[in-house]
């Protein structure tokens, strides 16, 4: 287990108040999502929805943003805590993986948590075979 109940609960209810935020009257789906650092920073994120469906942006994904829109060093991370208004776990969505793993470290934990329990992965168990790219490595070889 990587996390203590003790230590998830607070956390989980911090994602929770987040997922409040959310503006998802498309689905009605309100999903929460609470970044900790190793210095005990907070950064917490929801899903904002679109009426044009597509354009919608996931809790994972707003939190990361913010982060780094507040200028948190993102390696710094050591957990991700999702909270979905659910009686079942829901991992992260194939956009929201790729997000993390361009910015976290492939170990930070990933815990999803819903009414009933919780389940948690690695960033790179979430996303083997990661797409990265080195734009510079690209150029010299062509
Ligand atoms: O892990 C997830 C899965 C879904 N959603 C959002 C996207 C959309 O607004 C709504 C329904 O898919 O939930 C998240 O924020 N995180
Ligand atoms: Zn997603």
């Amino acid at each position: 287990m990587s996390i203590e109940p003790s230590e998830l609960n607070p956390i989980k209810a911090l994602a929770k108040a987040a997922a409040n935020q959310a503006y998802a009257p498309y689905s009605q789906f309100k999903v929460g999502a609470v970044l900790l650092t190793k210095s005990g920073e907070i950064i917490s994120g929801c899903n904002v929805e679109n009426v044009s469906y597509g354009l919608s942006n996931c809790a994972e994904r707003t939190a990361i943003f913010t982060a780094i829109a507040q200028g948190v060093d993102p390696q710094s991370i050591s957990k991700v805590v999702i909270y979905t208004p659910s009686d079942q776990v829901y991992s992260p969505c194939g956009a929201c993986r790729q997000v993390l793993a361009e910015f976290l470290a492939p170990d930070t934990d990933i815990i999803s948590t819903c009414e009933t329990g919780f389940e948690s992965w690695t960033v790179a168990s979430l996303l083997p075979h990661a797409f990265h790219f080195d734009i510079n490595e690209y150029r010299n070889k062509s």
